[in-house]
C-alpha cells in the first residue's frame, strides 16, 4: 500500500523575452526571463487513478505565462510572479497554490561614445537577478528575491587569522589575502495579503535589489574583512535596516581560493607573503560560508 504524499507540476524553462518601444523617444527597453510554474491542488486523481480531468495542461500552463507577459507588466518580476501566480489559483477551483519561479537575465543598456544607445545592450556577466513567488490559496503571497552568479575578487583587504590551530591544520594566518567570491544573496519578504498587498508595496522591489546589489558591492569593496563570515553579516545587517518589508537576508558565498605559488626553487625567485605576483587560482575545494539575518534577538540556531 502507497499514497501520493506531495505533488506538483507544471512547465518549466519557458523563456520569455518582452520588449518596450517608447514611441516618442525611440528608446527601447527589454527583458529575457525564464519562467517555472508549478501547480498544487485537488490533483491527485490524475497521479493514482490516471484521472487528466483535473489536468491544466503544461502545454497551456505555458501559453498563460506568455499571454500574461503580453498583457501584464513583466518588471518587477515579484509582481509580474505574483500576477501570474494569482492566475492560476483564481482561475482553477481546484488549483490551490501556483509556485513560479522567475530567472533575469542581465541585458545592460551599450554606452557607445559616452551615449546610453536606444535599443542595444550587452551581457556583461552571468548574474541573473531572481524570484520565488508561492502564491497560496488562504494563505497570501510568499516571495524570495535574490541575486545569483554576481562574482567578485578585491586583491587585498582581507585577514584571516585567529582561527583553530590543531594537529588537523596546516593553513597559514594571513593579514593579506585575496578574496573572491560568486554572491548569492536571497531575501524575504514579509507575507504578502494578496495580489492587492504587492501591487501597493511594487516600488519596494527595484529598490531592494538595487540596496542588495550595491550594499554587497560596497561592504565587500570597503570592509577589511576579518574573514568571509563577519563580512556577509555586514552585508545582511545593513539590507535589512535599509527595507523594512524584509524578513531575513541569505548569503551562500563560496571562498574561491587564490593560491600563492613559491617560486624560489628557480634562481631563488621571491613570490609569496609581500613579494607575491603570480597566484594560482584554484576551482576546487572552495570554503562555503552560508548565513540567515533576521531581526531582533537570537531565538537558536
Ligand atoms: O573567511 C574565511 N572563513 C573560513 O571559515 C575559512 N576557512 C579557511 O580555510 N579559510 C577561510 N576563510
Amino acid at each position: 500500500m502507497s499514497n501520493l504524499a506531495a505533488a506538483r507540476y507544471g512547465k518549466d524553462n519557458v523563456r520569455v523575452y518582452k520588449v518596450h518601444r517608447d514611441e516618442k523617444t525611440g528608446v527601447q527597453t527589454v527583458v529575457e526571463m525564464t519562467v517555472c510554474v508549478l501547480l498544487e491542488g485537488d490533483i491527485e486523481t490524475s497521479y493514482t487513478k490516471a484521472d487528466n480531468s483535473v489536468v491544466v495542461a503544461t502545454d497551456s500552463i505555458k501559453n498563460t505565462i506568455y499571454i500574461t507577459a503580453k498583457q501584464q507588466p513583466v518588471t518587477p518580476p515579484e509582481l509580474f510572479g505574483s500576477i501570474l501566480g494569482t492566475h492560476f489559483i483564481e482561475k482553477y477551483a481546484h488549483i490551490h497554490a501556483a509556485h513560479v519561479n522567475i530567472i533575469t537575465h542581465r541585458w545592460v543598456r551599450m554606452n557607445i561614445d559616452g551615449k546610453a544607445h536606444p535599443h542595444s545592450f550587452i551581457k556583461d556577466s552571468p548574474e541573473t537577478r531572481n524570484v520565488q513567488v508561492d502564491v497560496i490559496e488562504g494563505k497570501g503571497i510568499e516571495i524570495n528575491s535574490s541575486i545569483d552568479g554576481l562574482t567578485v575578487l578585491k586583491s587585498t583587504g582581507s585577514q584571516f587569522w585567529g582561527f583553530v590551530r590543531d594537529e588537523f591544520t596546516t593553513l597559514k594566518e594571513t593579514w593579506d589575502r585575496i578574496l573572491s567570491t560568486k554572491v548569492n544573496a536571497n531575501w524575504q519578504w514579509r507575507r504578502f495579503a494578496s495580489l492587492h498587498d504587492v501591487k501597493a508595496n511594487v516600488h519596494n522591489f527595484d529598490f531592494a535589489w538595487e540596496t542588495a546589489r550595491n550594499t554587497t558591492c560596497k561592504t565587500f569593496a570597503e570592509d577589511n574583512s576579518a574573514s568571509v563570515q563577519a563580512t556577509m553579516y555586514k552585508m545582511g545587517e545593513q539590507i535589512l535596516a535599509a527595507v523594512p518589508l524584509l524578513d531575513t537576508v541569505e548569503y551562500a558565498l563560496p571562498n574561491i581560493h587564490y593560491f600563492e605559488i613559491d617560486l624560489s626553487w628557480h634562481k631563488g625567485t621571491k613570490n609569496t607573503g609581500k613579494d607575491a605576483e603570480v597566484y594560482a587560482p584554484q576551482s576546487g575545494p572552495n570554503g562555503l560560508i552560508k548565513c540567515t539575518v533576521a531581526r531582533g534577538q537570537k531565538a537558536r540556531l
